[in-house]
């Protein structure tokens, strides 16, 4: 079967950045692919959501805050084993409440500007947002 008609997953990221100029990361939860890997907080976007919508859910969830507002960056797609994954990729710099590991996930604060983050392993589609960030912020 050609790779072409495998079944797209939509996933929304959110970058979320601070008033001191950094930028979180987030440890995948044991129990999902590539658990232990650093990730840019977000997950699947589901039926009938927008981004925005799936993002302020995912946010909520994962990290206990709430979302006011969300810039687009980019969007990126990757082929791993396991799916064939789009990411729609926004900034994010308003929001409610202080982030938390709500699924027990570790969380890392990043310096922006830096050459790269301070923890890994990284997804392997984390590392082309950072780029796209760092040409956005350049
Ligand atoms: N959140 C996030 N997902 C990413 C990044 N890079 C990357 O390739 N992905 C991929 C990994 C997963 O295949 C997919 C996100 O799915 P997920 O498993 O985190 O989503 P979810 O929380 O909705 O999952 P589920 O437990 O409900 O199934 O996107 C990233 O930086 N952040």
């Amino acid at each position: 079967m050609s790779e072409i008609h495998r079944p797209v997953t939509e996933v929304a990221a959110g970058i979320l950045i601070d008033q001191s100029g950094r930028y979180l990361l987030g440890q995948r939860p044991a129990g999902k692919p590539y658990a232990g890997y650093w990730e840019v907080p977000g997950g699947k976007i589901e039926k009938g959501e927008t981004v925005f919508d799936a993002l302020k859910r995912e946010l909520q969830e994962e990290l206990g805050i709430n979302i006011q507002s969300s810039e687009e960056l980019t969007v990126l797609e990757h082929d791993y084993p396991h799916a064939y994954v789009r990411l729609y990729v926004s900034i994010i710099r308003d929001w409610t409440g202080t982030p938390k590991g709500c699924e027990g996930q570790a969380l890392s604060w990043e310096l922006l500007g830096t050459e790269k983050p301070t923890v890994e392993p990284l997804l392997p589609a984390a590392w082309p947002m950072l780029e796209r960030l760092k040409a956005f912020l350049a």
